[in-house]
């Protein structure tokens, strides 16, 4: 392992959309290949919306099937509320691209979180750990899961799934999932993937898009001490790729900006 993340950068998400969604194939290619199955952790916040763009785009003749229905979609992070709630990110990423997807290419699998349990945040991580050690420990005695893609945003704090910043959840080693109850983003309780999960994918795509994370992308690839994106660049080294526009990394310099 090595190398460094690989930042590509479009003149907008209208461009961006058709490299995201050529990687993706690819990484479903990968996945399909390694377990019959395309496990892919998803965030919320503004990536389904980009997600949609590259997704419910219509197929090129040459491009390989988006096969909806070998996949297996997880959350990255969710926000400890109903699933109809404006702030869950599942909620988002239906009305987004789930309820879009066109009935000829399959439903895919999606894992909610349990809803029962929104007052007690840490019993719905470790059910939704459970989840995960069902899903990948049946393949090989893993001690973590490996996703074969991870897709990730980018908040203007250089937070990432829900570890923020100087939040004590950066140094959790232990569990693949891990509660949170002091979210400095509302609504403060959630669940997230813990770092050595998010690092361990095989792809690792963040999309950060708009003028707002000018300045985040610049300490995040010009320093970036500490910061949780930064850490997934660092664990992930050439596992990351940066889909990025040109509003989100004026000023950034980086001494690898490549495509596919
Ligand atoms: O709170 C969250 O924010 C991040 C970043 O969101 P964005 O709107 O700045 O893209 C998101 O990735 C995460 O899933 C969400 O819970």
């Amino acid at each position: 392992m090595g190398g460094q993340p690989n930042l590509l950068a479009f003149p907008d998400v209208d461009k961006l959309a058709p490299t995201l969604r050529t990687y993706i194939l690819q990484a479903q290619t990968a996945g399909l290949h390694r377990h019959d199955s395309f496990k892919v952790a998803v965030s919320g916040g503004s990536l389904p919306k980009t997600l949609a763009k590259a997704l419910l785009a219509p197929a090129t003749s040459a491009e390989e099937k988006l096969q909806f229905d070998k996949w297996e979609i997880f959350f990255a992070d969710e926000r400890a509320v109903p699933l109809d709630h404006e702030d869950s990110n599942y909620c988002l990423l239906k009305a987004e691209l789930l309820d879009k997807i066109p009935a000829e290419l399959g439903q895919p699998k999606v894992h909610t979180i349990n809803t029962d349990l929104l007052d007690d945040v840490q019993e719905m991580a470790d059910q939704y750990e459970k989840l995960l050690v069902e899903s990948f420990a049946a393949r090989d005695s893993v001690k973590l899961p490996i996703f074969d893609l991870l897709l990730l945003g980018c908040g203007p704090d250089g937070h990432t799934c829900s570890l923020f910043p100087g939040h004590e959840l950066l140094r959790e080693t232990d569990c693949w999932v891990a509660p949170i109850e002091d979210s400095p983003k509302p609504p403060a309780k959630r669940i997230t993937l813990t770092l050595p999960v998010v690092t361990h994918g095989v792809k690792i795509a963040f999309v950060a898009t708009g003028g707002g994370k000018k300045e985040i992308m610049k300490q995040i690839f010009e320093g970036g001490g500490g910061l949780p994106c930064t850490l997934v660049n660092e664990g992930g080294l050439d596992r990351v790729t940066w889909f990025t526009d040109s509003p989100a990394v004026e000023g950034v310099s980086f001494p690898r900006r490549g495509s596919l």
